[in-house]
């Protein structure tokens, strides 16, 4: 799975060596793992086998749960925060024998929810969880509560999603970039195959690793700020301010007369449409243009590649049928660009799904064209997640 990649990576070196291969059960392993998103915290409980002694356990089965909201709301109520991770660890309990609880590690990666939040109040979410943690009965290995990285972020999607799709072992290799687009955070990764789009990149956006004897150096950033949500309150124009209470913000990008109250970071917003004004998809793209101009890097590259598109970009797809809730599918970046118009210029016609419809899709078109400088035609192959090891699915 995409935003929590390669679970054999999250546990290496924190299995306790197996000396005692007697007991039947005893080449099974448990790991658990939170993705605290700013939108939602999950628990991913991985079962791995060790066939051989020789070879790193392999993913054998996969247990998943969530809850809403994500840690980040919680910023003032940092026990009531950490409450809903000991909530999820009770699902843990059930799952893993008794008999491994304290030899299963248990641990905690927090995104750009997180990333966000002043740094007193992020670590004193963390040092709660880390209690809750502690109190359990699973192995708690060393800075197992933690806040990610971005670059570990894109790097590990890539690897994820390149190892699974047989890439990284064949012969030709044809990597595929990824784009995941967060709540608060977005990311781009792709292996640049020019010297030239490396030439032009700025250091920090470089990554390099070894991996099965090739060193790779991969193009990545995270945009903090830049996620789905965090985009709307940009293109509101509330996050400048601090949201003083009782205040309107308007948008050509939602209904006319709508008002409603939306909750984010743990922070109130009022929001509406211009009820005066104009609404349709030019003045909603011009606003949301203007959350991104200029401030994002656009590898010339990219244009001619194809890359895997996960998160929001999958969600919105699937909410406006442009792609099967089940496959994904392939869609070209101008079908965001098409979809977007016809939501947005006929706004009255889809109230029933999110007010937001117009303002997500208009965003998500400026992103990948004025943020990224992808062409119209670039295509984009969109995923849920890439769930199951053992379907490998062909790469275009
Ligand atoms: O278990 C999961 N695997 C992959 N994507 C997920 C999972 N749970 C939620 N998502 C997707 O992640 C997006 C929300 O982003 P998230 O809450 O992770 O924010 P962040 O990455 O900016 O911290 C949504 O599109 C949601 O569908
Ligand atoms: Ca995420």
């Amino acid at each position: 799975i995409v935003s929590h990649p390669s679970p054999e990576m999250w546990f290496q070196g924190l299995f306790p060596p197996r000396v005692c291969l007697v007991n039947a059960t005893a080449n099974t392993f448990y790991g658990i793992m939170f993705d605290a998103g700013s939108t939602g915290t999950r628990i991913h409980i991985y079962t791995f086998v060790q066939k051989n002694p020789e070879q790193p356990p392999e993913l054998d089965g996969e247990i998943f749960e969530s809850v809403k909201p994500g840690l980040s709301a919680y910023v003032d109520q940092p026990e009531k925060g950490a409450e809903t991770v000991k909530g999820l660890l009770k699902m843990a309990k059930e799952a893993v024998p008794r008999s491994l609880w304290k030899e299963t590690p248990v641990v905690l990666k927090a995104t750009a929810g997180l990333r966000l939040l002043p740094e007193p109040k992020a670590q004193a979410l963390l040092s709660e969880v880390r209690e809750v943690f502690e109190e359990s009965p699973f192995l708690v290995p060393n800075n197992s509560v933690s806040i990610m990285d971005g670059s570990s972020e894109g790097v590990l999607a890539w690897i994820t999603v390149n190892f699974l799709t047989g890439q990284l072992y064949s012969q030709n290799q044809q990597t595929v970039g990824i784009l995941d687009l967060g709540g608060a955070s977005t990311q781009i990764t792709f292996l640049p195959r020019s010297e030239e789009t490396l030439e032009q990149t700025p250091v920090d956006f470089v990554t390099s690793f070894e991996m099965f004897n090739s060193t790779y150096k991969l193009y990545t950033h995270s945009y903090l700020g830049f996620g789905l949500k965090a985009a709307r309150l940009a293109t509101l124009g509330a996050l400048e301010m601090q949201a003083v209470d009782g205040q309107m913000f308007r948008s050509s990008c939602l209904p006319k007369r709508l008002e409603a109250e939306w909750h984010f970071g743990g922070v109130r917003y009022q929001y509406g449409g211009n009820r005066e004004g104009e609404t349709g998809f030019e003045p909603c793209y011009s606003e949301v243009v203007k959350v991104i101009q200029g401030k994002l890097h656009k590898p010339d590259e990219i244009r001619r590649s194809s890359f895997y598109a996960f998160s929001y970009y999958y969600d919105r797809a699937v909410d406006t049928d442009l792609i099967d809730y089940e496959k994904g599918g392939a869609l070209e970046v101008r079908d965001f660009e098409r979809k977007a118009k016809e939501v947005c210029d006929n706004l009255d016609r889809y109230t029933s799904a999110s007010p937001f419809l117009c303002m997500d899709l208009s965003y998500i078109t400026a992103l990948l064209k004025e943020g990224f400088g992808f062409g119209d035609n670039t295509l984009l192959q969109v995923r849920e997640a890439l769930q199951d090891p053992s379907t490998s699915f062909p790469v275009s």
